[in-house]
């Protein structure tokens, strides 16, 4: 629980499609005030004296930026995609070093995509076959999408529990790659369109059946719920958290 009153935050991104969202969010929110916008090229600073920063720049930019936070003591929520293992792993030894400092990291904070990698994880074990399509608008610069290569994580460790090996697959001849990335081991579809916002669908398959998990992000605002729910409560988590379920009880 932040301190009484209005608890500050700062966006990092805030000219961005998200940043822009999150901060219409927050100024609509009555128990947040916005204390900053910055964007590519601005002075972080002191972070305008945010109690939290939201984070949703770009992959490349991202683990600059959150250590800069961090290294305020300021708490961080992160939607921007593309920590790799070895980022996280940085990152973490950096909040090893700044006690009680909370970063959240979530690849997708649509209330119905956390519950479709749950669902999806709760399935994979007992399904021969999984591939997962994730579609998005053509503007996104990072495939897989970060929401897919956690599925395909989530999936993966779940498979291996239930001593599932690859998914089968006879094909020996596929020059155009058109069998899709392999992440964890999943096959992993990335579809570019225009009119799209995001969306995934995990597709598991045993003889004579298939189970279709889908969801759709039609809208940004859907988004914000996940992203307000998480700067609210982001200092009760101190440490790096991977994955918005661990907010919601989920995890
Ligand atoms: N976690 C989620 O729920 C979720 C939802 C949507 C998008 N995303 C992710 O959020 C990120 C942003 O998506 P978007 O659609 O808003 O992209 P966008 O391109 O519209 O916005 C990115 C913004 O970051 C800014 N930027 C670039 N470099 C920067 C830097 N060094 N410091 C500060 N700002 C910088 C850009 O100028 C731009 O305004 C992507 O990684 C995307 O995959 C996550
Ligand atoms: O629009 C994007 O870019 C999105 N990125 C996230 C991802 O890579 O999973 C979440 C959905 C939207």
């Amino acid at each position: 629980m932040l301190a009484m009153g209005a608890t500050r935050v700062a966006v990092i991104g805030a000219s961005g499609r998200m940043g822009a969202t999150v901060c219409a969010a927050v100024e609509g929110a009555d128990d947040l005030e916005l204390a900053g916008r910055f964007d590519v090229g601005d002075e972080l600073g002191d972070l305008a004296g945010a109690d939290v920063v939201v984070e949703f720049s770009v992959p490349d930019a991202s683990p600059a930026n959150v250590a800069h936070c961090v290294s305020r003591g300021v708490h961080v929520v992160v939607g921007t995609t593309g920590w790799s293992d070895e980022r996280l792993a940085t990152l973490r030894e950096q909040v090893a070093r700044t006690q009680g400092v909370g970063v959240l990291i979530a690849p997708n904070f649509a209330l119905g995509a956390v519950l479709m990698m749950a669902f999806a994880a709760k399935a994979a074990g007992y399904y021969e076959s999984v591939e997962v399509i994730e579609l998005h608008h053509p503007d996104k610069v990072d495939a897989p999408s970060g929401t897919a290569a956690r599925t395909a994580s989530l999936i993966g460790e779940a498979r291996a529990s239930a001593g599932l090996g690859p998914v089968p697959d006879a094909t020996t001849h596929d020059p155009e790659g058109a069998r899709g990335a392999r992440v964890n081991g999943i096959p992993v579809h990335s579809v570019r369109l225009r009119g799209l916002v995001a969306h995934q669908e995990v597709l598991l398959g045993a003889p004579g059946e298939m189970l279709t998990i889908r969801h759709d992000s039609f809208d940004r605002v859907s988004f914000m719920p996940g992203v307000l729910a998480a700067v609210r409560a982001v200092d009760e988590h101190p440490g790096v958290t991977v994955g918005l379920e661990h907010y919601l009880g989920l995890g």
